[in-house]
């Protein structure tokens, strides 16, 4: 049987698998499925994802990013606070670093038990503001590419949204085509003064609401600054913590994108990679 080293993170409650695979010892072919194993919850190890670090001739490191359901994502916020700190501990950067991703590359700082992620500046015409709902034209929503797709509602008192309401409701954005033709992540946002909001995050991949969403916080905390009804620094309240983002909105940009707080190593040892779970056992049988 194959053991693969691996370390279990989480940011906020928004919990991953790491992989070192500088020297190559994941077989691509079989990658999508061993992710959707090992991240299944009661089953194996569970997460909302797993990451690998791997080699970049453009920065220090390369980090890949798969979604619980085995989906490649172009990036991941609290995926990229663990990865930067699990680079930092492996000796593959030093504390401060530059990471190439599928949406191109960002820059990790280690801040004592900290770790802040530096976006690269987003267009001000690639937030797209009060979109009427394609079912709904009296009830608007926000859009924001973060690296992944965010759509961004604005509502009053998010803690007493039933759970069973919240995924119904997120599920029908989530796959909307007319919303974002390769689904979307969906937050909902409450704003509680003019540095604070708090935020529940329904995630494309994971097909869940997870603790903590950190491309998501950016996303909902830029788009309140875009809306007026915050300013730079915003702390995002999750159900696993808090997130800081600052940023700066300038005519055409929003530059100097910041997200941080907490990155955790929980537990480190082997996966059995040749161990699949077959969850749906009880409904074919
Ligand atoms: N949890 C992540 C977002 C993952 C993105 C993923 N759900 C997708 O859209 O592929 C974060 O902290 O930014």
């Amino acid at each position: 049987m194959r053991k693969v080293p691996f370390k279990k993170m989480h940011g906020c409650g928004n919990d991953f698998i790491i992989i070192d695979n500088r020297e190559p010892i994941m077989n691509n072919l079989e990658l999508s499925r061993f992710v959707q194993t090992v991240c299944t919850r009661r089953f194996h190890i569970g997460a909302d994802g797993l990451m690998l670090l791997e080699t970049s001739h453009i920065a220090d490191f390369k980090m890949r990013y798969f979604n619980s359901d085995g989906s490649e994502g172009e990036m991941c916020g609290n995926g990229a606070r663990c990865i930067v700190k699990y680079a930092y501990l492996m000796g593959a950067a030093s504390d401060v670093m530059a990471f190439e991703t599928l949406n191109g590359v960002y820059e990790g700082k280690i801040l004592g038990e900290n770790v802040q992620i530096k976006f690269p500046s987003i267009p001000i015409k690639d937030f797209h503001l009060h979109q009427p709902f394609p079912s709904d034209e009296n009830d608007f929503y926000h859009f924001a590419w973060v690296g992944v797709p965010h759509t961004v509602v604005m509502e009053k008192a998010i803690d007493h949204i039933q759970d069973e309401d919240f995924m119904k409701w997120a599920r029908k954005i989530r796959y909307n085509p007319a919303i974002s033709p390769s689904g979307t992540n969906v937050n909902v946002v409450e704003i509680c003064d003019e540095h604070q909001i708090k935020m529940r995050t329904y995630e494309r991949g994971v097909e869940d609401e997870t603790f903590a969403c950190g491309s998501g916080a950016t996303a909902s905390a830029i788009i309140s600054g875009l809306l007026d009804k915050v300013s730079s620094p915003v702390k995002v309240h999750t159900k696993g913590g808090v997130l800081t983002i600052s940023f700066r909105i300038t005519e055409d940009e929003v530059q100097d994108i910041c997200l941080e707080g907490n990155a955790v190593v929980v537990a480190e040892g082997e996966l059995m990679s040749e161990a699949p779970v077959n969850v749906s056992s009880r409904e074919e049988g």
